[in-house]
């Protein structure tokens, strides 16, 4: 996250670090005990490893009384990922606790646009500068979000974003590296994930994008139903 703060701990109990070999590699969270949602470039194995997915963190290194790591059962159900820009959705090999840290957050299931102005909140352990320090702690920033035809503008980007994203203004305070995965909140609900898309990172010409959870609300439902147990 550039041009944020530290978050204040553990207000958001439902984020997600999704790790390989210890390290963050991007942001998810919490839709129900045993299910994360993501972005598909956290696949929940790159090169062999299977991906851990930390929860009830604020820091990623000091030990936390409720931050425990969790395992993903492989090959968690995806359909065939036809673009980065789709959610991806692990598995826990168990349900998480839950906890006053460690809790589930509900995400939007109607269709509707979220009106471009919006204060949203996005939270992530992603990099905190553009020589790409990496926080210890969550950080978070607020954005508002950005009509769909100010986003598609040929200078921002260019007709490219669908109606299964959306966007926010990227003025200094943005999403950067590390990042993708994590929910954009509004109102207390998450409408959308972070993706990565033009990778840049703070330039107000490449807002950031996201991917609508609306539109996968169905699939969602079917990964968890069909694959529960
Ligand atoms: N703001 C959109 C967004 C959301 C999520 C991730 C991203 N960027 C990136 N995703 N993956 C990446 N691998 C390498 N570099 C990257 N961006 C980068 C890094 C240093 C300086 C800078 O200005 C931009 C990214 C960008």
């Amino acid at each position: 996250i550039l041009g944020g703060r530290e978050a204040r701990p553990h207000l958001r109990p439902h984020m997600a670090s999704l790790q390989l070999d210890g390290e963050h590699i991007c942001g998810g969270f919490l839709i129900a005990e045993q299910w994360v949602l993501s972005a598909a470039c956290c696949l929940p194995c790159r090169d062999g490893k299977l991906f851990q997915v930390l929860l009830g963190a604020h820091s990623l290194t000091e030990p936390e009384p409720h931050k425990r790591l969790y395992r993903v059962r492989p090959g968690a159900a995806r359909e065939p990922l036809l673009s980065p820009a789709l959610p991806h959705c692990p598995q826990l090999e168990e349900k998480a606790e839950l906890n006053e840290h460690v809790q589930v957050l509900p995400f939007q299931r109607e269709q509707r646009d979220v009106a471009a102005g919006t204060v949203c909140e996005v939270a992530g352990w992603g990099t905190v500068t553009h020589s790409g320090r990496r926080p210890d702690r969550l950080q978070q920033v607020e954005r508002p979000v950005l009509s769909r035809d100010e986003c598609n503008h040929r200078t921002r980007h260019d007709h490219s974003i669908t109606p299964n994203m959306m966007c926010t203004d990227s003025r200094k305070r943005d999403t950067c590296k590390g990042d993708s995965g994590g929910p954009l909140v509004c109102n207390g609900v998450a409408e959308a994930v972070v993706t990565a898309g033009s990778r840049v990172c703070g330039n107000y010409k490449k807002p950031g994008i996201y991917t609508r959870i609306a539109p996968y609300a169905a699939w969602i439902d079917r990964v968890m139903g069909a694959l529960s147990g």
